[in-house]
C-alpha cells in the first residue's frame, strides 16, 4: 500500500496520523533515516483492524501492527499513555484509547530529539519540547521525570551519545542516575541490545564514559567499572589507568574495523587488570589468567553472546605474548593458533595494533605463511608413519615452510 492511501483511509476515519521518533529525529540531523515508525490517534483499535485486515497484530502489552507500506513492513502504534505500576519495563499501565492526543503520547518518550512527530500528509512537524534545537545542537535531554519509568532509557542515552557524538545535559544525568536501582533487574539482553549498538558506534567509549559519568557503569558493566584507577607503569601507558587504556584501545579498533567482535575483543582484552591485587600495582602479572576468569563471571551473570565469549576469550590469553614470541615453533603454534580462531586476521591484527601500537613481521605476513603452511597434508607424509607420528611430521613440514619464507621476507628487504 502507498503511504498515501494509508493515511488517506485513516483521515477519512477521524483520525491523525503521524511519523514519529528516530526517523524524524535523523531527518532533522540530515542523515540517512531508518525505518519510520507510525503513530495513529482517534481511533479504535477495531476500526484500524476493520480497515486494514491483512495488518499483522505484534507487540503484547499494547497493540502494534506492522503494515506493508510503500513496500516495507512499518510499524503502526496508536498513541498511548503511560503509567507506572511496579519496578522494571513490564512494571506500566498502557492506556491507548482514541482519547489519548499526541501531546500524551510524545510526553511519554524519553528525550526531547526523539519526541518530534511528522504528521501525514501535512509534513507538519510538532515539536512540543524543543527537539528540534535540541537536534541541531546535538544535545541529549529527557522529556520529564518520566525517563526513570523506562531505565535501560538512561542506556538508550549514552548509546545515542556514541552513536550520534551527542552531549547529555546535566539533568538528564541527574535522571538517568536515578535509573541505577531498577537497571539492575532489567533484563540481560535489553543491555546487551545496548552494548551491541554502542560498540557499533564511531568511538564506542562515548558510551561507557557516560554511563560512568552518570554512576551506573558500576551497576551495568561492574567489569569495566573495575578498570578505573587500576594503574599501569607510566612509561608504557601515558594515557592512563587500565579503564582510560581499554576506551582508548576499543576506539582505536573501531577505527580500524566495523567489526563488533573484534570491538568487544578489544573492550574486554585488559579485564584481569581490574582484579589485579593493590600490592602488585602498577604491574599486572597473571592479568590474562585473572581475565578469562572476569569473562566466564561476566557470562555466568548475563550469557554473552557465544562468538564475543570465545572471541573476548582467545584475544584475553594472546594479547599479551601475541607480538614478543621469539621461537620459531611457538611462533609457527600462534599462527595456527590465530587462523583457528573466530577472529579474522584484520580484526585480530586490529585489537593487537590497537593495544602495542606495532606487529612483528610474523603477525603482519601471517596470513600468507599460515596459507601455505595448510597446504602440507598428511597424504604426502613417508610410508610407514602412522597415528602421532603423522601429526609431528606436519608440524617439523609446517616449521620448515615458516623458516623458508621468513627467511625469503628478510633477504628481500
Ligand atoms: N525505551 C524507549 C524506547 C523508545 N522510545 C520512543 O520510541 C521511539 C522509537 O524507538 P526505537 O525505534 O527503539 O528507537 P529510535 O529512537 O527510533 O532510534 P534508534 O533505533 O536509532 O535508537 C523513540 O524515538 C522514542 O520516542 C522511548 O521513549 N523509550
Amino acid at each position: 500500500m502507498r503511504e498515501e492511501d494509508f493515511v488517506a483511509a485513516l483521515r477519512k476515519c477521524g483520525a491523525r496520523v503521524f511519523i514519529v521518533g528516530g526517523w524524524v529525529r535523523d531527518q532533522i540531523r540530515g542523515v540517512k533515516a531508518h525505518d519510520k515508525d507510525y503513530m495513529v490517534a482517534g481511533i479504535e483499535e477495531k476500526a484500524f483492524a476493520n480497515l486494514f485486515p491483512e495488518a499483522e497484530k505484534v507487540g503484547k502489552s499494547f497493540p502494534v501492527y506492522l503494515v506493508a507500506i510503500d513496500g516495507k513492513k512499518s510499524e503502526v502504534a496508536f498513541a498511548r499513555k503511560e503509567r507506572k505500576t511496579g519496578s522494571g519495563y513490564c512494571g506500566f499501565a498502557v492506556e491507548y484509547d482514541p482519547s489519548v492526543t499526541l501531546e500524551e503520547d510524545l510526553y511519554r518518550r524519553d528525550t526531547t530529539m526523539n519526541s518530534l512527530a511528522m504528521e501525514l500528509p501535512s509534513r507538519q512537524i510538532h515539536d512540543l519540547y524543543g527537539g528540534i534545537a535540541d537536534t541541531r545542537r546535538g544535545i541529549i535531554r529527557a522529556i520529564s521525570e518520566h525517563f526513570c519509568e523506562d531505565p535501560v532509557r538512561a542506556l538508550r542515552a549514552a548509546r545515542q551519545a556514541a552513536e550520534f557524538g551527542f552531549a547529555i545535559e546535566d539533568n538528564t544525568y541527574r535522571l538517568m542516575a536515578a535509573c541505577r536501582e531498577e537497571l539492575a533487574g532489567e533484563p540481560a539482553e535489553r543491555l546487551l541490545g545496548e552494548l551491541r549498538r554502542a560498540l557499533r558506534a564511531p568511538k564506542p567509549s562515548v558510551f561507557f564514559r557516560c554511563l560512568n559519568r552518570a554512576g551506573i557503569l558500576a551497576i551495568t558493566f561492574p567489569e569495566l567499572a573495575a578498570l578505573i584507577g587500576k594503574t599501569q607503569p607510566a612509561a608504557f601507558h601515558p594515557e592512563g589507568d587500565a579503564f582510560e587504556h581499554t576506551m582508548l584501545v576499543v576506539d582505536k579498533v573501531a577505527a580500524q574495523t566495523s567489526s563488533v567482535l573484534a570491538r568487544f575483543a578489544g573492550l574486554v582484552h585488559d579485564l584481569g587488570k581490574g582484579t589485579t591485587p593493590k600490592e602488585m600495582e602498577p604491574h599486572h602479572y597473571g592479568h590474562e589468567e585473572r581475565g578469562l576468569e572476569v569473562l566466564t563471571a561476566w557470562n555466568q551473570r548475563m550469557t554473552l553472546p557465544r562468538d564475543w565469549l570465545q572471541a573476548g576469550g582467545f584475544v584475553i590469553a594472546e594479547h599479551m605474548r601475541a607480538p614478543l614470541l621469539g621461537k620459531e615453533a611457538k611462533i609457527v603454534d600462534l599462527l595456527l593458533r590465530i587462523d583457528r580462531s573466530n577472529l579474522s586476521w584484520e580484526e585480530f591484527l586490529a585489537v593487537i595494533m590497537a593495544d602495542h601500537q606495532s606487529l612483528p613481521d610474523y603477525l603482519q605476513n601471517g596470513e600468507g605463511y599460515v596459507r601455505k603452511m595448510k597446504q602440507v597434508s598428511g597424504r604426502d607424509c613417508p610410508e610407514g608413519l602412522t597415528g602421532k607420528k603423522i601429526g609431528e611430521w606436519i608440524r617439523s613440514e609446517q616449521l620448515k615452510i615458516y623458516r623458508s619464507l621468513v627467511v625469503r621476507s628478510d633477504s628481500a628487504d
